[in-house]
């Protein structure tokens, strides 16, 4: 498990956690869900270490890999898609694999065939699914997603939850994915913890049990879940 206890964060003058406790289980996908400006963010840059708790731990974080998806692809103009992919795999996966292991995902993700093109010739899905698909590359024991479908309409979203799923599902490893979005929570969470506004505590942790290949919205449970949801996040 990795586990936040207690822990207290200020950001200049903002109190951004107090207290704060939660828990996340090895191998699963947990969504954050809260107000923005709750605190998602922090939270995600303490699990990555770039950030410190100024009271408190986390635990269960010591010499994890993490891979991070922020809210823009933040990819190299200057560099290709695979060029893009190479860039954070030097060093890290001997150069004799790498080549293998950047076709494999881009193959996953329908970016083969825009391998040997430039960002700026991709649409923005496109980017996003290329800024996953480094992510889910990167040899990782902890993938932090933070709103990566942030002004991408429904359609490109859905076929980003589905690649998620998929790599997910050929290597199962946690997952703590940061979104406004219930549906995309109800359909990729194994547990969608619900956050209070600023700073943030744990309103309810609602947990998704049905196959993620076989969530669908409309299906049960979700419907169900995505009111206990809306219901905590109007209370606020
Ligand atoms: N570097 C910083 N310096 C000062 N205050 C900060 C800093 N980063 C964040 N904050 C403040 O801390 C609070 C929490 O920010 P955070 O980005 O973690 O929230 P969030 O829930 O991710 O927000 P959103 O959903 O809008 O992205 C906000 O009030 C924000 O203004």
């Amino acid at each position: 498990m990795i586990n936040f206890e207690h822990v207290y964060k200020t950001l200049r003058q903002t109190r951004v956690l107090c207290n704060f406790s939660f828990s996340a289980e090895i191998g699963k996908i947990l969504c954050l869900i809260g107000p923005s400006g709750c605190g998602k963010t922090t939270i995600l840059q303490l699990l990555a270490g770039l950030e410190q708790p100024d009271a408190g731990q986390i635990t269960g974080t010591e010499d994890l890999r993490v891979s991070y998806v922020f809210q823009e692809p933040r990819l190299l103009p200057w560099k290709t898609v695979a060029e893009n992919m190479a860039f954070v795999l030097r060093g890290v996966v001997p150069s004799a694999g790498q080549k293998e292991l950047i076709n494999r995902y881009l193959s996953m993700t329908g970016l083969y065939d825009y391998r040997h093109s430039y960002p700026d010739s991709l649409s923005g899905g496109m980017k996003q699914r290329l800024a996953l698909c480094r992510a889910f590359a990167f040899p990782h024991d902890l993938l932090l997603l933070d709103e990566p479908f942030n002004s991408l309409d429904v359609p490109l979203r859905l076929g980003l939850v589905r690649q998620i799923i998929r790599m997910w599902q050929a290597e199962p490893r946690t997952i703590v994915f940061v979104t406004h979005d219930i549906m995309d929570a109800l359909l990729l969470g194994h547990r969608v913890v619900v956050l209070s506004r600023a700073p943030a505590a744990v309103l309810d942790a609602v947990d998704v049990d049905i196959p993620l290949e076989q969530r669908k919205i409309g299906r049960d449970p979700l419907p169900a879940c995505y009111a206990r949801i809306m219901d905590l996040l109007e209370s606020e």
